[in-house]
Protein backbone atom coordinates (compact mmCIF):
# COMPACT_ATOMS: atom_id res chain seq x y z
CA UNK A 1 0.00 0.00 0.00
CA UNK A 2 1.82 3.46 -1.32
CA UNK A 3 2.51 5.65 1.29
CA UNK A 4 1.59 9.48 0.92
CA UNK A 5 3.08 12.60 2.82
CA UNK A 6 2.15 16.22 2.00
CA UNK A 7 4.89 18.91 2.52
CA UNK A 8 3.17 22.59 2.61
CA UNK A 9 6.12 25.41 1.85
CA UNK A 10 4.75 28.47 3.41
CA UNK A 11 7.63 30.55 4.45
CA UNK A 12 6.86 32.68 1.73
CA UNK A 13 6.46 36.67 2.06
CA UNK A 14 4.40 37.62 -0.63
CA UNK A 15 6.26 40.38 -2.03
CA UNK A 16 4.49 40.35 -5.36
CA UNK A 17 1.17 40.39 -3.36
CA UNK A 18 2.06 43.47 -1.82
CA UNK A 19 -0.14 42.84 1.49
CA UNK A 20 0.68 43.93 5.14
CA UNK A 21 0.60 40.43 5.90
CA UNK A 22 2.14 37.53 4.19
CA UNK A 23 -0.71 36.36 1.20
CA UNK A 24 -0.71 32.61 2.63
CA UNK A 25 -3.08 34.42 5.69
CA UNK A 26 -5.15 36.67 3.53
CA UNK A 27 -8.80 36.04 4.34
CA UNK A 28 -10.52 33.52 1.66
CA UNK A 29 -14.32 32.82 2.43
CA UNK A 30 -13.83 34.17 5.91
CA UNK A 31 -10.49 32.00 6.45
CA UNK A 32 -6.95 32.32 6.31
CA UNK A 33 -5.95 31.45 2.50
CA UNK A 34 -3.13 28.86 4.48
CA UNK A 35 -6.80 26.83 6.17
CA UNK A 36 -8.21 26.60 2.96
CA UNK A 37 -5.47 25.13 1.24
CA UNK A 38 -5.16 22.34 3.94
CA UNK A 39 -8.48 21.25 3.99
CA UNK A 40 -8.38 18.71 1.01
CA UNK A 41 -5.52 17.34 2.73
CA UNK A 42 -7.02 17.04 5.97
CA UNK A 43 -9.99 15.58 4.97
CA UNK A 44 -8.21 12.63 2.54
CA UNK A 45 -7.62 9.42 4.20
CA UNK A 46 -5.13 8.74 1.68
CA UNK A 47 -2.58 11.49 3.24
CA UNK A 48 -0.55 10.01 6.02
CA UNK A 49 0.77 13.25 7.65
CA UNK A 50 1.03 17.01 6.76
CA UNK A 51 4.40 19.10 7.28
CA UNK A 52 3.25 22.77 7.35
CA UNK A 53 6.77 24.65 7.15
CA UNK A 54 7.03 28.49 7.96
CA UNK A 55 9.77 30.83 8.56
CA UNK A 56 11.42 30.94 11.48
CA UNK A 57 9.89 34.44 11.94
CA UNK A 58 6.74 33.22 11.40
CA UNK A 59 4.32 35.69 13.69
CA UNK A 60 1.30 35.37 11.91
CA UNK A 61 0.54 31.85 12.38
CA UNK A 62 -0.37 31.37 16.15
CA UNK A 63 -2.20 34.59 15.72
CA UNK A 64 -4.51 33.19 12.70
CA UNK A 65 -5.37 30.36 15.05
CA UNK A 66 -5.18 27.93 11.55
CA UNK A 67 -7.42 24.73 12.57
CA UNK A 68 -5.43 21.90 11.43
CA UNK A 69 -5.75 18.14 12.00
CA UNK A 70 -4.16 15.65 14.44
CA UNK A 71 -1.96 14.54 11.21
CA UNK A 72 -0.69 18.50 10.41
CA UNK A 73 2.74 19.04 12.01
CA UNK A 74 4.21 22.72 11.58
CA UNK A 75 8.28 23.20 11.15
CA UNK A 76 9.93 26.81 11.44
CA UNK A 77 12.70 25.98 8.69
CA UNK A 78 11.75 28.14 6.07
CA UNK A 79 14.94 29.21 3.59
CA UNK A 80 15.96 31.94 1.39
CA UNK A 81 14.25 30.52 -1.35
CA UNK A 82 11.19 28.14 -2.15
CA UNK A 83 13.49 24.94 -2.33
CA UNK A 84 15.33 25.55 0.44
CA UNK A 85 12.70 25.59 2.55
CA UNK A 86 11.13 22.58 1.09
CA UNK A 87 14.76 20.61 1.85
CA UNK A 88 14.88 21.91 4.93
CA UNK A 89 11.30 20.35 5.69
CA UNK A 90 12.43 17.00 3.76
CA UNK A 91 15.37 17.46 6.91
CA UNK A 92 12.97 17.46 9.52
CA UNK A 93 11.00 14.17 8.13
CA UNK A 94 14.12 12.57 8.07
CA UNK A 95 13.85 9.10 9.99
CA UNK A 96 9.88 9.53 10.19
CA UNK A 97 9.48 8.53 6.20
CA UNK A 98 10.62 5.54 4.48
CA UNK A 99 12.96 6.49 0.97
CA UNK A 100 10.25 4.99 -1.15
CA UNK A 101 7.32 6.69 0.85
CA UNK A 102 5.60 10.06 -1.57
CA UNK A 103 6.00 13.03 -0.93
CA UNK A 104 3.99 15.63 -2.07
CA UNK A 105 4.84 19.07 -2.25
CA UNK A 106 2.11 21.76 -2.85
CA UNK A 107 1.92 25.66 -2.65
CA UNK A 108 0.34 27.22 0.86
CA UNK A 109 -0.53 29.77 -2.01
CA UNK A 110 -2.97 27.42 -4.31
CA UNK A 111 -6.26 26.80 -2.16
CA UNK A 112 -8.18 25.65 -5.10
CA UNK A 113 -6.84 22.30 -4.78
CA UNK A 114 -9.99 19.49 -4.91
CA UNK A 115 -9.91 16.00 -3.42
CA UNK A 116 -10.69 15.32 -7.01
CA UNK A 117 -7.51 16.98 -8.78
CA UNK A 118 -5.25 15.36 -5.22
CA UNK A 119 -6.89 11.96 -6.51
CA UNK A 120 -6.45 12.29 -9.86
CA UNK A 121 -2.54 12.96 -8.50
CA UNK A 122 -2.16 9.93 -6.52
CA UNK A 123 -4.14 7.48 -9.13
CA UNK A 124 -2.06 8.33 -12.14
CA UNK A 125 1.68 8.28 -10.16
CA UNK A 126 1.07 5.68 -7.23
CA UNK A 127 2.83 3.13 -9.20
CA UNK A 128 4.61 5.40 -11.39
CA UNK A 129 8.51 4.75 -11.32
CA UNK A 130 9.17 8.51 -11.25
CA UNK A 131 6.14 10.18 -10.17
CA UNK A 132 5.15 13.71 -11.54
CA UNK A 133 2.82 16.93 -11.29
CA UNK A 134 -0.21 18.37 -11.75
CA UNK A 135 0.31 20.61 -14.90
CA UNK A 136 -2.21 22.47 -17.92
CA UNK A 137 -1.51 22.72 -21.71
CA UNK A 138 -0.78 26.39 -22.13
CA UNK A 139 -3.40 28.00 -24.00
CA UNK A 140 -2.28 31.52 -24.81
CA UNK A 141 0.29 32.40 -27.78
CA UNK A 142 3.69 32.70 -25.92
CA UNK A 143 5.52 36.45 -26.50
CA UNK A 144 8.95 37.01 -25.72
CA UNK A 145 9.51 40.26 -24.24
CA UNK A 146 12.13 42.58 -25.05
CA UNK A 147 13.57 45.84 -22.91
CA UNK A 148 11.08 48.15 -23.91
CA UNK A 149 8.28 45.33 -22.91
CA UNK A 150 7.73 45.21 -26.60
CA UNK A 151 7.69 41.98 -28.44
CA UNK A 152 10.57 40.46 -29.66
CA UNK A 153 9.06 37.24 -31.07
CA UNK A 154 6.67 34.44 -30.59
CA UNK A 155 7.78 31.39 -28.44
CA UNK A 156 6.30 27.83 -30.14
CA UNK A 157 3.97 27.03 -27.71
CA UNK A 158 3.45 23.38 -28.82
CA UNK A 159 4.07 20.99 -25.91
CA UNK A 160 4.26 23.66 -23.32
CA UNK A 161 2.67 23.55 -20.22
CA UNK A 162 2.11 25.21 -16.94
CA UNK A 163 3.47 23.38 -13.73
CA UNK A 164 1.31 23.63 -10.87
CA UNK A 165 1.47 21.61 -7.52
CA UNK A 166 1.11 18.72 -6.02
CA UNK A 167 4.12 18.07 -6.99
CA UNK A 168 4.61 14.15 -6.11
CA UNK A 169 7.96 12.51 -5.95
CA UNK A 170 9.43 9.78 -3.88
CA UNK A 171 11.34 10.80 -0.68
CA UNK A 172 14.63 9.58 -1.46
CA UNK A 173 14.83 10.64 -4.52
CA UNK A 174 13.58 14.04 -4.31
CA UNK A 175 16.49 14.60 -0.95
CA UNK A 176 18.92 13.59 -3.89
CA UNK A 177 17.59 15.69 -6.41
CA UNK A 178 17.03 19.15 -4.08
CA UNK A 179 20.53 19.12 -2.37
CA UNK A 180 22.36 18.32 -5.52
CA UNK A 181 20.58 21.25 -6.91
CA UNK A 182 21.67 23.33 -3.92
CA UNK A 183 25.64 22.30 -3.87
CA UNK A 184 25.06 23.45 -7.67
CA UNK A 185 23.82 26.60 -6.47
CA UNK A 186 20.91 26.10 -9.58
CA UNK A 187 17.72 27.47 -8.22
CA UNK A 188 14.99 24.92 -9.30
CA UNK A 189 11.65 26.56 -9.22
CA UNK A 190 9.33 23.65 -8.98
CA UNK A 191 10.70 19.86 -7.32
CA UNK A 192 10.32 18.83 -10.79
CA UNK A 193 12.45 20.87 -12.09
CA UNK A 194 15.24 19.48 -9.71
CA UNK A 195 14.21 15.70 -10.41
CA UNK A 196 14.78 16.13 -14.25
CA UNK A 197 18.55 17.12 -13.49
CA UNK A 198 18.70 13.69 -12.23
CA UNK A 199 18.09 13.06 -16.08
CA UNK A 200 14.32 11.80 -14.84
CA UNK A 201 11.58 12.54 -16.95
CA UNK A 202 8.16 13.48 -14.46
CA UNK A 203 4.85 12.89 -15.54
CA UNK A 204 2.21 15.72 -16.66
CA UNK A 205 -1.03 15.17 -15.07
CA UNK A 206 -3.83 16.99 -16.28
CA UNK A 207 -4.45 19.79 -13.65
CA UNK A 208 -7.16 22.58 -13.77
CA UNK A 209 -7.55 26.29 -14.12
CA UNK A 210 -8.73 26.75 -10.27
CA UNK A 211 -5.53 25.57 -9.47
CA UNK A 212 -3.96 28.73 -10.01
CA UNK A 213 -1.04 29.74 -7.43
CA UNK A 214 -2.31 32.91 -5.64
CA UNK A 215 0.53 35.15 -6.77
CA UNK A 216 -0.85 39.28 -7.65
CA UNK A 217 -3.76 41.02 -6.08
CA UNK A 218 -5.97 40.50 -9.03
CA UNK A 219 -5.80 36.55 -8.36
CA UNK A 220 -7.58 36.98 -4.71
CA UNK A 221 -11.03 37.90 -6.51
CA UNK A 222 -10.60 35.14 -8.51
CA UNK A 223 -9.98 32.75 -6.32
CA UNK A 224 -12.65 34.06 -3.56
CA UNK A 225 -15.01 33.33 -6.78
CA UNK A 226 -14.12 30.16 -7.32
CA UNK A 227 -14.41 28.95 -3.21
CA UNK A 228 -17.64 30.93 -3.00
CA UNK A 229 -18.88 28.86 -5.89
CA UNK A 230 -18.02 25.57 -4.30
CA UNK A 231 -19.81 26.62 -1.24
CA UNK A 232 -23.00 27.41 -3.48
CA UNK A 233 -23.12 24.32 -5.19
CA UNK A 234 -22.55 22.74 -1.65
CA UNK A 235 -25.50 24.51 -0.34
CA UNK A 236 -27.12 22.98 -3.11
CA UNK A 237 -26.71 19.42 -3.01
CA UNK A 238 -26.81 19.97 0.61
CA UNK A 239 -30.49 20.92 0.38
N1 LIG B 1 11.50 31.03 0.62
C1 LIG B 1 10.27 30.59 0.31
C2 LIG B 1 9.54 31.15 -0.79
C3 LIG B 1 8.27 30.69 -1.06
N2 LIG B 1 7.75 29.70 -0.28
C4 LIG B 1 6.40 29.22 -0.53
O1 LIG B 1 6.32 28.69 -1.84
C5 LIG B 1 4.99 28.90 -2.37
C6 LIG B 1 5.04 29.49 -3.77
O2 LIG B 1 5.91 30.57 -3.78
P1 LIG B 1 5.46 32.07 -4.21
O3 LIG B 1 4.11 32.09 -4.84
O4 LIG B 1 6.60 32.70 -4.92
O5 LIG B 1 5.30 32.76 -2.78
P2 LIG B 1 6.17 33.96 -2.22
O6 LIG B 1 7.63 33.67 -2.36
O7 LIG B 1 5.63 34.25 -0.86
O8 LIG B 1 5.75 35.16 -3.20
P3 LIG B 1 6.72 36.28 -3.81
O9 LIG B 1 7.64 35.55 -4.76
O10 LIG B 1 5.73 37.18 -4.51
O11 LIG B 1 7.42 36.92 -2.66
C7 LIG B 1 4.27 29.82 -1.39
O12 LIG B 1 3.29 29.05 -0.68
C8 LIG B 1 5.36 30.33 -0.47
O13 LIG B 1 4.91 30.55 0.87
C9 LIG B 1 8.46 29.15 0.78
O14 LIG B 1 7.96 28.26 1.50
N3 LIG B 1 9.71 29.59 1.05
C1 LIG C 1 6.16 25.40 -7.78
C2 LIG C 1 5.40 26.30 -8.72
O1 LIG C 1 4.18 26.69 -8.11
C3 LIG C 1 5.09 25.56 -9.99
O2 LIG C 1 4.54 26.44 -10.95
C4 LIG C 1 6.18 27.59 -9.07
O3 LIG C 1 7.40 27.25 -9.69
C5 LIG C 1 6.48 28.39 -7.82
O4 LIG C 1 7.17 29.56 -8.26
P1 LIG C 1 7.31 30.76 -7.21
O5 LIG C 1 8.05 31.84 -7.92
O6 LIG C 1 8.08 30.18 -6.04
O7 LIG C 1 5.92 31.14 -6.86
Amino acid sequence: MPIFHVIIPAAGAGSRMGSQVPKQYLPLSGRPMIEQTLRVFSSSNRISSVAVLLSADDLEWDAAKIQISDKTRIYRCGGIIRSQTVLNGLGELSGHIDPDDWVLVHDAARPGLTDGLLNRLLDKLENDAVGGLLAIPLADTLKRADDEQRVAHTEPRDHLWQAQTPQMFRYGMLVEALKLAAEKSSVATDEAQAIEALGHHPKLVLGELRNLKVTYPEDLALIEAILQADVSRLAVKTN
